[in-house]
């Protein structure tokens, strides 16, 4: 079973709601939330934005194409992605951006790729400021989240909170194009994976198509109508709380009708050790985001 939260009543350390918390991030790896602040009509705008991209002729998107400009920042063409070794690329296309740093940032000039610039597309009027705005304010709800996480775990509420002043936050737009007819059963739109980092804030345009690996290993349909977001969790998660919190697999095979999806993957600062606590190793965040990226993105596997 999927839990609902209301992200208030998470704010306020409502024991029953955080009681549901514990046992979502435990048992299912997967939940949804809302009464966030963003509403309905700002998810659906931000969803408006990325459509009119997608629908831009190809030779557009190939400007900010980011296997022709070696970033991981902007359009990722369909097949550009393969999240699943034993499956072909996926056939969703992507556009992508992050964190952008301060000329004053102690990660400034490193050259890291996790925290590349930005490259936005000319020909379509507002996109950059309504991508951007939604990026800052899904971070804040992220973090609200992640503070819930902490409490519920028994830590101090900003226990996560300083490993996040630099967060690899990523956002994207996933569009996936009516499933091809020509699919076999290794295409997917998004093969079966889990995410890489942290925490992910998931909006969707309400259609179906993302299904969940629940604890019995059956595949559970989860879906939300803008306004509502679907969290689920990531790999430096699941190592930093060893195991308290669960990275679930998850797919999206792709159906007949397209649809689109807005993660955000929020994950903490490059440096941040997100080894088990008391453990002897050293998992740091930046190196294990840049290893996935490098084994993912068909571009980065061919260059590494
Ligand atoms: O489209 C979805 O519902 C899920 C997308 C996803 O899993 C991802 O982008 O990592
Ligand atoms: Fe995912």
């Amino acid at each position: 079973m999927i839990e609902h939260l209301d992200l208030e009543k998470l704010d306020r350390c409502d024991t029953a709601e955080l009681a549901k918390l514990t046992r979502a991030v435990g048992e299912v790896g997967f939940l949804t939330v809302s009464n966030t602040g963003i509403s309905a009509s700002r998810v659906e705008r931000v969803i408006s934005a990325y459509h009119a991209f997608f629908r831009l002729p190809e030779a557009e998107k190939r400007r900010v194409d980011m296997a022709v400009t070696g970033s991981n920042r902007g359009w990722g063409a369909s097949r550009s992605e393969q999240v699943d070794p034993a499956a072909n690329p996926d056939f969703k296309e992507v556009f992508d951006c992050g964190y952008e740093l301060a000329e004053t940032n102690r990660y400034f000039g490193k050259n890291l790729s996790v925290y590349a610039p930005n490259q936005w597309p000319e020909t379509v009027p507002e996109f950059r400021s309504i991508i951007e705005t939604y990026y800052g304010d899904a971070c804040s709800v992220a973090k609200r989240v992640l503070r819930a996480i902490s409490v519920a775990l028994g830590k101090d509420a900003n226990s996560f909170d300083t490993a996040f002043d630099t967060p690899m936050a990523l956002l994207r737009g996933n569009y996936y194009p009516q499933r091809p007819v020509s699919a076999g059963e290794k295409d997917f739109g998004i093969g079966a994976h889990t995410d890489y980092g942290c925490l992910t804030l998931l909006a969707t345009d309400g259609r179906a198509g993302l299904e969940v690996q629940m604890p019995d290993q059956s595949w559970a349909q989860v879906q939300a109508q803008p306004g509502t977001f679907i969290i689920n969790f990531g790999e430096m998660l699941e190592f930093w709380t060893a195991g308290a919190v669960k990275a679930t697999l998850h797919r999206v095979i792709g159906g007949s009708a397209e649809r689109l999806s807005v993660p955000l993957f929020f994950n903490p600062s490059y440096d941040t050790n997100v080894a088990p606590p008391h453990s002897e190793n050293v998992i740091q965040a930046g190196e294990h985001l840049t290893r996935r990226f490098n084994e993912t993105y068909v571009h980065l596997q061919a260059a590494s």
